[in-house]
């Protein structure tokens, strides 16, 4: 039984709407990370989980128990949730043991049992030995894991986590990625986590689901929306992704024949016959002299990271202009030709349709 479902889930304030029919199911235990521009609706949909904000139709189930439909609304206080926001929300007059304790003691649970469940979090979270500190005596990390561990105590159904790292430094947000993927594959607690960071949501989710004007893009296993996206916002939101336009000239279980520019390749992909978007990152192509599948010319070179990233206008085709790291500078309008080793093929949408969206199937009610 999936532990999320939303279902068909709309919410308009004014203007367009900024959560626009967005239907997820994710198992027990997952990670999922909530994933997209800013203004996408990732903290519109957080807080419709939440109870926060009420929908305008759909529904969120929890297990198999509506929390949100149009005959059912439970208030935030009796879904079971854990919530663990970039702000921490910690008592500053209290101890850690204290902020852990509190939600237990209204819980009504025993001294014993209280006592027994702070020890427990405060280990999972790498916390032990600091109980009797405040919170102004903590790092933002380890207030972060105070907060995780409050919610954690709780033994709640849902984790939310609400950009929890955007206010450590780059070097701690990496540190707390690392826990909180140890956390949660410790715990097996399901976590909702939203971010505007690609880096974030790759490195610590199971789920990634890419939101872009309210809708769902795409919903998959990090390395799925890195090689197969299913929409060209995906392809190019996610690793800084580049797509070309291409003719799809035959397409079989797959095995896809395409036209680029002059160039006929067989790639995998996901298209019927017709006009498609060849998906690719720097690292499935690189430039040689002569043989590529693409001509292109050297419009800039800037040294980063160690390596020359060089941006080239593909000749022949209207699209983008494409960058790659290479070892040498070359002139400037150097003619140079591309070759490509991998890649994914999607269709292409014209111009004033609809995109296509990848449909995630969500299971009915019982
Ligand atoms: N209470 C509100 N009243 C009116 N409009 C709102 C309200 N909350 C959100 N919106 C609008 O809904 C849209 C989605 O906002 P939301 O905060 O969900 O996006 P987000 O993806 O979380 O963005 P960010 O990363 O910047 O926090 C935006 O256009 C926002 O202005």
């Amino acid at each position: 039984m999936p532990r999320l479902i939303i279902r068909n889930l709309l919410k308009r304030f004014d203007g367009p709407p900024a959560v626009d029919d967005v239907s997820i199911s994710i198992p027990d235990g997952a990670f999922l990370a909530l994933l997209g521009p800013s203004g996408c609706g990732k903290t519109t949909l957080l807080r419709m989980i939440a109870g926060l904000e009420q929908p305008d139709s759909g529904q969120i189930l929890f297990d198999d128990e509506t929390v949100a439909g149009p005959d059912a609304f439970v208030p935030p206080e009796k879904r079971r949730l854990g919530m663990v926001f970039q702000s921490y929300a910690l008592w500053p007059n209290m101890t850690v043991k204290g902020n852990i304790e509190f939600g237990l003691k209204i819980a009504g649970l025993t001294t014993q049992q209280r006592l027994a469940r702070i020890a427990e979090v405060l280990d999972v979270v790498g916390l032990k030995g600091l109980e009797a500190r405040r919170p102004h005596e903590l790092s933002g990390g380890q207030r972060q894991r105070v907060a995780l561990a409050r919610s954690l105590a709780m033994r709640p159904r849902l984790i939310l986590l609400d950009e929890p790292l955007a206010n450590l430094d780059a070097h701690l947000r990496e540190a707390m990625l690392t826990e909180f993927r140890r956390i949660h594959s410790l715990t097996g607690a399901t976590f909702v986590f939203v971010t505007h960071d690609q880096d974030e949501a790759m490195a610590v989710a199971t789920h990634v689901a890419v939101m872009n004007r309210g809708r769902l893009e795409q919903i998959g296993a990090p390395e799925d929306l890195y090689t197969r996206p299913a929409t060209e916002m995906v392809a190019r939101f996610i690793g800084r992704g580049r797509t070309l336009p291409v003719d799809v000239l035959a397409s079989d279980a797959g095995n896809l024949t395409i036209r680029l520019g002059e160039t006929l390749l067989h790639m995998p992909g996901d298209a019927p016959v017709g006009a498609g978007w060849l998906c690719f990152h720097a690292s499935d192509i690189a430039t040689v002299s002569h043989g590529g599948h693409l001509k292109a010319e050297l419009v800039n070179q800037i040294f980063q990271n160690g390596a020359w990233m060089s941006q080239f206008t593909p000749l022949g085709i209207d699209a983008d202009t494409i960058s790659l790291p290479l070892r040498e500078r070359l002139s400037r309008g150097n003619p140079v030709e591309i070759v490509f080793s991998g890649g994914w093929v999607i269709a292409r949408a014209a111009a004033n349709a609809a995109p296509a969206r990848h449909k995630q199937p969500v299971p009915e009610p019982a």
